[in-house]
């Protein structure tokens, strides 16, 4: 095994062969999912936090980090898109802009460790089905949360706090009071942000904070910046190279697809998104990139000049979008089926 010091200097020698990724594990354009698998996952999540100096300034015992992780790591299922490597690939996304200058100004080491965590833990215990579908199936996690919305989020800021409770497995038993209470606060926070109903709803602010400029003595502004890195390293997989993007996008809609029959199975009428028989994957790819991706890349650039490499990568993703929607449209063949996203 690696030490985890010598993570992150990993290079195309050492991993394991893959598609095509970036050799270093430090650049935005790295393809966190070529890393390999099983624990490698946890000791590249050590040499992250160790990097940071999070280990140092929080007196972490590096034991009780591993436990916690690869308690986090067993916590997620294994489900086609929402598994422990797409957490991996959104930490590691996340790791890099914790990283940036402007980043480590605007931000208190707090809000730093916060969004880590957060990044690992956001999508633990995912279903690999939707918010709507828990409404609408009124599954257990509906029952607990429906009222509040964001159902699934609860359930995975729930299922954070339960691993933190467990036998030495606390990694913020370091902290103060008060920086306990802050971190489990902003992790929530984060956490809930990301639902894509709640970013949505919170765009228009964060367009206003980029008109007027981030500004650190402001709370909101705070909230906002960690809400928006949350997000694009959420959405990170979509700014790597097309073929990536596409195998990433393909995983997607193989549990879009699933919850669609499943829907049909209940005698209910799944949207067009998630009906195998109707989706036309390139237009939908088109209007999320549109709606969702590329607003949130645009803004996050405009914030941080370091992030215009993946914006640009964001945009020609789209277009390798377009040229696949033409052709799909011309050959008139149906559209459904994800073949051509092998
Ligand atoms: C930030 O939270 C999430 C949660 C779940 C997912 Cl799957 C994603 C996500 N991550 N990458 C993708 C890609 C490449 N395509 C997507 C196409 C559609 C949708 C979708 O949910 N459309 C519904 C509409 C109300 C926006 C999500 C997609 N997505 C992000
Ligand atoms: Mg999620
Ligand atoms: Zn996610």
């Amino acid at each position: 095994s690696i030490a985890p010091e010598d993570i992150l200097r990993l290079t195309v020698r050492d991993i394991p062969a893959s598609t095509s990724y970036h050799p270093d594990f430090t650049q935005f354009s790295f393809v966190p999912r070529s890393i390999g698998a099983g624990d490698i996952y946890v000791e590249a999540c050590l040499s992250m936090f160790k990097e940071l100096g999070f280990i140092d300034r929080y007196r972490f015992r590096r034991r009780t980090l591993a436990r916690f992780l690869l308690m986090v790591q067993k916590g997620y299922r294994d489900v086609p898109y929402h598994n422990f490597s797409h957490a991996f690939a959104v930490g590691h996304f996340c790791f890099l802009l914790l990283r940036i200058p402007s980043v480590k100004a605007a931000l208190t080491d707090l809000e730093r460790l916060s969004l880590l965590v957060a990044c690992l833990c956001h999508d633990i215990d995912h279903r690999g089905t939707t918010n709507a579908f828990q409404l609408q199936s009124k599954t257990p996690l509906a029952q607990l949360y429906s009222s509040e919305g964001s159902v699934l989020e609860r359930h995975h800021f729930a299922q954070t706090v339960s691993i933190l409770t467990m036998e030495d497995c606390n990694i913020f038993e370091g902290l103060t009071r008060k920086e306990y209470q802050t971190v489990l606060d902003n992790i929530r926070e984060i956490i809930l942000a990301t639902d894509i109903a709640a970013h949505l709803r919170k765009v228009s602010r964060i367009k206003g904070m980029v008109n007027v400029g981030f500004d650190g003595t402001q709370q909101e502004h705070h909230y906002l910046l960690m809400c928006l890195l949350m997000t694009a390293s959420d959405l990170s997989d979509q700014s790597k190279d097309f073929n990536n993007s596409k195998a990433i996008a393909g995983n997607i809609y193989k549990e879009f697809f699933s919850q669609g029959d499943l829907e049909k199975q209940m005698g209910n009428r799944p949207i067009e998104m998630m009906d195998r028989e109707r989706a036309c994957v390139p237009k939908i790819q088109l209007e999320f990139m549109d709606t969702v991706a590329l607003p949130v890349f645009d803004y996050i650039s405009h914030l941080l000049p370091e992030l215009t490499s993946t914006y640009n990568s964001l945009q020609q993703n789209r277009q390798c979008w377009a040229i696949l929607d033409s052709i799909l449209q011309e050959e008139g063949t149906s559209p459904a089926g994800l073949d051509f996203l092998q």
